[in-house]
Parts: C-alpha cells; structure tokens; sequence
C-alpha cells in the first residue's frame, strides 16, 4: 500500500486460499489487459474471459500470455464448456485446454439442462487435466433452485473434485443468489453458509451494493467474482472499509439511522 493506516481489517495476501477477487474479462483488447495487470494485480486472484468471449475475441493466445507473466490464472466463463457439452464435444474442449495450455476449468449447467450426476463426472475427468471451479444456479430467472438442493448440489461438487464452487449471478447480478432487482436471496446465502465452508465459494457479485452486503456478513476476505476490471480497485477499498459503504463497519461504529432503508434486508 502506498503508505500506513491504523486499524485496517486483516486482508488475506497472494497467492490466496480466500479473499479472492475473481475479474471477468468480457473481451479487453491486449493493451487493456496490460493496464489491468499493471494496475490491479496485486488484487486480481483469478481472472474469468466471460462465457464464450473466448471463441471471439482477437488474439487470445497473446491475452493469455499477459495474465500467465503477471502470475494470475485465467479460465474459459462455464458457458463456453457447456457450447462444448451441448454439442457433444467434451473432447475437444479437453483439447482446446490443452491447446491454450490452461490449468483451470469451469463446469456449469447454466444454460442448459445437465443431469448432476453427468456434471459431476465431467468434473471428475476435468479435474484431472485442470483444476476445476463448478458453477451452481441457472441463468433462468424463472428456475428457482431451494436452498436445500444449493447445497447438495455444491456439497457433490466440491465431493466430484471442485476446488471451489461459484454462486451463479451472470454478469448482471440478477438470477441465481440474487432476485431480479439484484437483492440478495439472503436466507439462501445463510443457509448454504451453514453446510458449505464460506472459503470454498466464490460469490459471483457484480453489483456494488451486493459486494458491501457479502461484505458485511462475511468480511473482507470472502471470496467474490464477476468483478468488472474497473471495479476491481473500489472492491479492494470496500474490503478495507475505505469506502462510504464500510467506512464506520469495520471499526465497529454504528451508522446513525436514516430514514432511507437499507438496499438489502439482512436477516
Ligand atoms: C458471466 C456469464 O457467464 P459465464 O459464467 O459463463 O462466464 C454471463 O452469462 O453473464
Ligand atoms: O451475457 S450477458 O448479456 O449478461
């Protein structure tokens, strides 16, 4: 940090077992991605090309040097593993790895419908060529999964060789952990905290006012993914309560009530 300050909150360092900040990349130009790396590095734990944004984008071996000689590790968004699924080409998405020399993975079914045990054994396999993230929840608003399968679903996962699992979001913020307003489905994220160590999962929270609630339940070194890259500084001073959002939560002072209420309810 550029100079000291007291009573920060204790902040997990690289290379991090939690605390991660997972960007996505949705299609940065390679100059891009050398100002992201050269800005935000220290603070980017895992980089995401957004769903198949990889099968586009210009360049992509020269993109993913970038982030290789920064020391961050990229993956493909799940999506594109399901283009692969759909398809019945798992094997030439085991190639396409191999040919792009990546070491993580992601396994989804958010897109499409996949029988768990068939997820869970493409993990399996994936899990022993790459290390792997699987993502639980759907991209459909309309498909509610109840708390209760959340956590059989993440529990058979992590069980099938996840090294973490992802809390689907989409890079709006609006399915799975979240309604479509992007309020948090709070007793879900409870309920799964309940069976499923908080440092197993990443929470996919694009929006701000969803980063400070996470935040605030679970600290500054929960794990949260589909950053924006331009995000990715403000996050770290959330983190850090350096930002109106935290500022008085981490030295344990309570915020006068207002009359305005609370964007999240939490319970
Ligand atoms: C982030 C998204 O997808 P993926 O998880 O496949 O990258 C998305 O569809 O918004
Ligand atoms: O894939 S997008 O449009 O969230």
């Amino acid at each position: 940090m550029n100079y000291d300050l007291k009573n920060l909150p204790e902040r997990t360092t690289k290379p991090r077992q939690y605390g991660f900040t997972m960007a996505m990349d949705k299609g940065l130009s390679i100059r891009e991605a050398e100002d992201f790396v050269s800005t935000c590095a220290d603070h980017i734990d895992i980089v995401k090309l957004g769903w198949a944004t990889s099968f586009v984008t210009p360049n992509l071996k020269d993109k993913l040097r970038v982030f290789k000689e920064a020391g961050i590790p990229v993956y493909f968004g799940g999506t594109l593993f399901e283009a692969f699924v759909i398809r019945d080409q798992f094997d030439d998405y085991r190639r396409l790895l191999d040919k792009f020399d990546m070491s993580f993975a992601e396994v989804s079914d958010g897109s499409i419908d996949l029988d768990h045990d068939k997820k869970c054994d493409y993990i399996a396999r994936l899990s022993e060529q790459v290390t792997v993230l699987s993502e639980v929840g759907s991209k459909d608003a309309d498909k509610i999964i109840p708390p209760y399968m959340w956590i059989d679903l993440m529990q058979k996962e992590l069980d099938a060789g996840a090294w973490k699992v992802i809390g689907e979001a989409r890079e709006g913020g609006n399915v799975g952990l979240f309604r479509s307003t992007g309020e948090v489905r709070s007793g879900l994220v409870q309920e799964i905290l309940t069976k499923i160590p908080f440092e197993k999962i990443i929470w996919e929270a694009p929006q701000k006012a969803q980063q400070v609630w996470f935040i605030k339940l679970l600290g500054a070194n929960v794990n949260l993914g589909n950053i924006a890259p331009e995000e990715v500084i403000p996050l770290e001073t959330i983190r850090l309560g350096l930002r109106g959002d935290t500022f008085l939560h981490f030295l344990g002072i309570e915020k006068k009530k207002s009359n305005t209420a609370p964007p999240f309810e939490i319970d």
